[in-house]
């Protein structure tokens, strides 16, 4: 006979807690969209809403850590050497270069997560996305959009979290980025987060959407 699965295992626990019952496609997930668009917001209500379903995928970095930044947990912090080797040995999906320091998504981090019976949820930016899609790696691509660029440009201001030279270097950006979210095939589903309850909606029935 064989062994249960951890997925099989992990279902019938969510059934008997009265838990919902855990998404039938276990792919990673991929969300993409310009900043301020609302991403975090977004599976950060998946999180809260659905806990112990899903993680969000820890980025390697070589920039220092910041007050409160837990290696292993918020990135994990290498030196450039160590995240120069792993780039060599095709260890990451994606990896960008931001001002002076190198990120990247870690082949090893998604496998070790997503064997814990979770689902891999990736925040990546444009680049990282044509990236990862270059590599043929299986996932389901969703890329959130705004209502319109005002409406990005009112969120980017009211976070209150970005000087005007970075808001709008954003918004150029995100124009790049809408353009090429139009193209056919590129992700397997666009949500508009125009209200927020809505787009949540959404997502959900994107992620717990039955095995294509
Ligand atoms: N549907 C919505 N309606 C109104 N405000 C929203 C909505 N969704 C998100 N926001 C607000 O927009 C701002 C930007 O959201 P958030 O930080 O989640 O964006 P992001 O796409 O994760 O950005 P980044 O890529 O820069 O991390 C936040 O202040 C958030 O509260």
């Amino acid at each position: 006979m064989r062994s249960p699965t951890t997925t099989t295992l992990l279902r019938a626990l969510h059934t008997a807690v009265k838990m919902p019952a855990l998404p039938p496609q276990r792919k990673p997930i991929v969300i993409s969209g310009p900043s301020g668009v609302g991403k975090g917001t977004l599976y950060n209500l998946l999180f809260e809403r659905n806990p112990d379903t899903f993680v969000l995928s820890v980025s390697h970095t070589t920039r220092g850590p910041r007050p409160g930044e837990q290696d292993g947990e918020h990135y994990h912090f290498v030196t450039k050497d160590a995240f120069l080797a792993l780039k060599e040995q095709g260890g990451f999906v994606e990896s960008a270069q931001f001002g002076d320091n190198l990120y990247g998504t870690s082949k090893q981090t998604i496998e070790e997560q997503g064997a814990k019976g979770k689902i891999v949820v990736l925040d990546i930016e444009m680049e990282g996305v044509k990236q990862i899609k270059a590599t043929g790696f299986p996932a389901r691509y969703v890329f959130i959009a705004p209502p319109s660029e005002e409406v990005l440009e009112k969120r980017l201001r009211g976070r209150g979290t970005d000087k005007e030279e970075s808001i709008l270097k954003r918004l150029a950006q995100a124009k790049l980025e809408l353009e090429f979210a139009k193209t056919p095939g590129v992700h397997d589903k666009i949500i508009v987060n125009n209200d927020l309850e809505e787009a949540y909606k959404e997502l959900v029935d994107f992620v717990y959407a039955p095995e294509a």
